[in-house]
Formats: C-alpha cells, sequence, structure tokens
C-alpha cells in the first residue's frame, strides 16, 4: 500500500519550531521600536536632541507606513509575490534601517565619517546625527510593518486548522518579549551614557540577526510548498478591486474598529516611547528603575493576550472586552497625571487592557470582512494606526518642549499625559459606538469566535 506523505506543517514539532523562529524575527523587530525608549534623557544630552527631535524620531518609524501607503503596498506585494521574497526584502529593509540608525549614532560617524558632510549641509537647525537616525528610522519602518504582515501569513500557512489563535496570541507574545528585553537591557547596556552607542548597536545587531534567523524559515518554507505542490492544486488569488475596497470602507464597525484602533494604540505604544522618562522624572527613579517598571506593561501581556484570546474565541464578548480596555486606559492616564500612586499599579492595568482590546481587536475582523479581503483589511488598519503612531509621538514631544521651557532634565508631564488621556475617552467612544453597532445589526461580533 502507499503511504500518505506527510507534509512538513503536519508536524506539531515543525509548526512549533516555526513560530519560535518567525517568533524571534518579531521579538528583534519590537525589541529596536522600543530600545530607545529607556535612552530619552541620553539621546538629549550626547546629541542636545529636544523633545520634538526624539519625538520626530520615534514618529518616522510610520511615515512610509502611513504617507507612502506602504502598509497597504506591502500586503499587496505579499500577496503577489508570496512569503519568501517579500519576507526577505523587508526584514532586509528593516536590518539596513536599523544599522543606518546606529551608525547615525556612533562616534565613527560623528567624527565626520561617510555620509556626514552630506547631513550636515541642508536643514542646519537639525542635527546630521539626528538626520542620519531619522533616515534609518524611516527604513527600519518601512520593513518592519510589512514584516509582521508577513509573519502573520506565515502562521496562517503553518497553522489552519490548527491552534490558529492560540499561534497569533503567541506572536503578540513574542512581539511583547522584544519590548520587555529592550526596556530591561538597553540601559543596562548604555551604563547611564559612556555606552549609549553600544546600546544603540547591540539593538541593531540584533536586527540583523533577525534577518538570519528569516532566511532559515526560507528553507523550510520552499520545502514546503514543493510538498505541497506535489498534492493539492493551487487555487489563483483573487484579483484586487476596487469595489472590494468600497465594500469594506462602507462597513461601520469596520471603522470603528479602525478608529479604536488608532486611538487605543496611539494612547499605548507612543506612551511606552515615553514612559521611562516620565517615571524617572515624576517619582526620581533610574533609567534602569524606570525601565524595569515599563517592561511590566509587555511582560504581562506577553501572557495575558493568549489567555483572552482563548476566552474570546470560546466565549466571546469582544465589544465589550473593547471597551473595558478602553475605560481602563483612560482610568491609566488620568491616575497618571493626577496622582503619585506608585506607577506599578497603573502599569498592571495599562497590561490588563493591552492585552484585552488586541485580543478582541484583531480577530473582530473575521466577522465582518471576507477572508479573502482579510490583508486589505488588516493593511488599511496598519495604515490608519501608524498615522497615530506618527503624529501623537511628535505631538507628545511638542507639548513637552511647550510645557517645559528651556529643556530642563526633569520635565512636568502632566499636559503630555492629559493627551493621552483624551485619546483613551475618544478610543471609548468608537468602542461603545461599535457595540450599538453590533446590537443594532447583530454582525456577530459579541459572539465566540470559535463559532462561525
Ligand atoms: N494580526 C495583527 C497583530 C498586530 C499586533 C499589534 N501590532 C501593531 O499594531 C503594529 N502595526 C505596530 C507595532 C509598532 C510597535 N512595534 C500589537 O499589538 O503589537
Amino acid at each position: 500500500m502507499e503511504k500518505v506523505r506527510r507534509a512538513l506543517n503536519d508536524s506539531p514539532a515543525m509548526r512549533w519550531a516555526v513560530l519560535v523562529l518567525v517568533g524571534f524575527v518579531l521579538s528583534v523587530n519590537y525589541y529596536f521600536y522600543d530600545a530607545f525608549s529607556t535612552l530619552k534623557d541620553l539621546l538629549l544630552k550626547e546629541f542636545n536632541f529636544t523633545n520634538t527631535d526624539y519625538g520626530l524620531f520615534v514618529s518616522f518609524y510610520s511615515i512610509p507606513n502611513t504617507f507612502l501607503l506602504m502598509a497597504v503596498i506591502g500586503g499587496a506585494i505579499l500577496d503577489r509575490f508570496g512569503i519568501r521574497r517579500t519576507g526577505f526584502m523587508f526584514v532586509f529593509f528593516m536590518a539596513f534601517g536599523a544599522l543606518l540608525t546606529a551608525y547615525g549614532a556612533s562616534d565613527y560617524y560623528s567624527a565626520g565619517g561617510p555620509g556626514y558632510g552630506l547631513m550636515a549641509s541642508f536643514l542646519p537647525n537639525y542635527s546630521p546625527e539626528l538626520k542620519m537616525m531619522l533616515l534609518g528610522r524611516f527604513f527600519f519602518g518601512l520593513g518592519a510593518e510589512t514584516s509582521i504582515v508577513v509573519v502573520s501569513k506565515i502562521l496562517v500557512k503553518w497553522f489552519k486548522g490548527k491552534n490558529l489563535a492560540l499561534a497569533f496570541g503567541l506572536k503578540v507574545g513574542f512581539g511583547r518579549l522584544g519590548t520587555f528585553a529592550a526596556l530591561q537591557v538597553s540601559p543596562v547596556v548604555a551604563g547611564g551614557g559612556p555606552n549609549l552607542t553600544t546600546a544603540v548597536w547591540l539593538a541593531a545587531i540584533l536586527v540583523l540577526s533577525g534577518l538570519l534567523a528569516f532566511m532559515v524559515y526560507m528553507l523550510l518554507d520552499a520545502k514546503l510548498d514543493k510538498q505541497v505542490a506535489l498534492t493539492t492544486p493551487t487555487a489563483a488569488p483573487e484579483k484586487f478591486s476596487f469595489k472590494d475596497l468600497g465594500v469594506i470602507l462602507s462597513n461601520r464597525p469596520f471603522i470603528y474598529i479602525v478608529l479604536l484602533c488608532v486611538t487605543f494604540y496611539s494612547a499605548v505604544f507612543p506612551f511606552v516611547s515615553y514612559a521611562p522618562d516620565f517615571f524617572a522624572d515624576k517619582f526620581g527613579f533610574t533609567d534602569v528603575q524606570s525601565g524595569r517598571v515599563t517592561s511590566l506593561l509587555p511582560i504581562g501581556t506577553a501572557f495575558f493576550t493568549p489567555l483572552f484570546g482563548f476566552i474570546i474565541d470560546r466565549y466571546g464578548k469582544s465589544a465589550t472586552a473593547m471597551i473595558l480596555g478602553s475605560l481602563i486606559v483612560l482610568g491609566v492616564h488620568l491616575t497618571f497625571a493626577y496622582t503619585m500612586v506608585s506607577p506599578y499599579i497603573p502599569v498592571i492595568f495599562l497590561g490588563i487592557a493591552f492585552s484585552l482590546v488586541p485580543a478582541a481587536m484583531w480577530p473582530s475582523m473575521v466577522k465582518l470582512v471576507k477572508d479573502s479581503r482579510i490583508g486589505t483589511a488588516y493593511g488599511i488598519m496598519y495604515s490608519v494606526q501608524n498615522l497615530g503612531l506618527w503624529g501623537i509621538p511628535l505631538l507628545a514631544g511638542i507639548i513637552l518642549d511647550k510645557t517645559n521651557p528651556g529643556n530642563p532634565l526633569v520635565a512636568d508631564y502632566t499636559m503630555t499625559i492629559l493627551m493621552f488621556a483624551g485619546l483613551g475617552l475618544v478610543g471609548l467612544l468608537f468602542s461603545l459606538l461599535l457595540k450599538f453597532e453590533d446590537k443594532k445589526k447583530a454582525f456577530g461580533i459579541e459572539l465566540p469566535l470559535n463559532k462561525k
């Protein structure tokens, strides 16, 4: 009798190995994004950055994804050219951008290394160091967002019908572990200033090792494709049509989720970029201590997001989870702004919110958009979300500079934090609108995800 051929993705060990491999690529992506949060003060001292310069640096990540629509285009390239070619190109951009950023922060560059003269020749209000680091952050962002989409597609390829929701939850967990490591390790390596560039180089080299991990994955991917081609005829991909785009954009709950996505994430990711400095300034923590408090947020979410995902799969209540998460974000920021409550407590609550909303929000899309258009729907969500991830860090820096004239090393963050609270409030409004719309038109957002 002929033996039934087992494909690589039929082996649980192989699937989990793939998850760890691509999870690592995601971890180094998040590591680099957050590696600068605990270094903010040192960047201000070393390179004479203003708070606005720092905000500009954080926000440059999102420029290609928002203004050049790269999150949408990257998704389309992925559908057209496949995982290996697209993934390699975008993870390469990510590594290139990270290395360029580290080069911009290096002593070799500051001493007149290649490109220094060119960067010094225009926009004299911005230092050549800042300009090179901005260019690096731009390329890093260009690669990083699309590579998150690539990782999602890889998980669908290996896990569809085999614990996909859990794999997605763990994927977010890998990202959070990267943030956790960045907040813990970066300030220790920088050692209060003398090793600032080492901390930045370490982050860049980690991203480079992510590229190597992705190349290893490419070998497995090619092998799986060969096995699948032998047994299954490949379906022609559905052509993109603008009519479909119109259908997605006229879907009210989708619009509410997109608006919640931008407001909610803008109240969290940019806050993390400022949180260590905020804790240092308001509570007198050292860089290392404030990195540790902030790191409670990602480490908690690394465990809670898969757990909440599991609960929502079974029991539903996605819209309610989004309302609760938004309410917590609002409460946490008001606590930060107006009280001296130990930051450990609000950070833990923020961690709960940061697990509830993502666990409910991203999978809800399957209730609103047909499977073949999920990529486009996520692309739109990412682009709009990046508008917030671009504007809010910059706005936070501007508010800080305006409310702290003379750029003192210890800044008053009250107005900046109130701006984050305002985002929480608007997010709460969108989550309520989502629930009312769902109640009125029965989209099924509150139903368990495991029920079709
Ligand atoms: N299936 C979608 C998962 C998205 C996870 C989400 N990440 C993002 O929204 C990114 N577009 C932005 C990441 C910026 C910081 N690294 C998350 O919750 O992390």
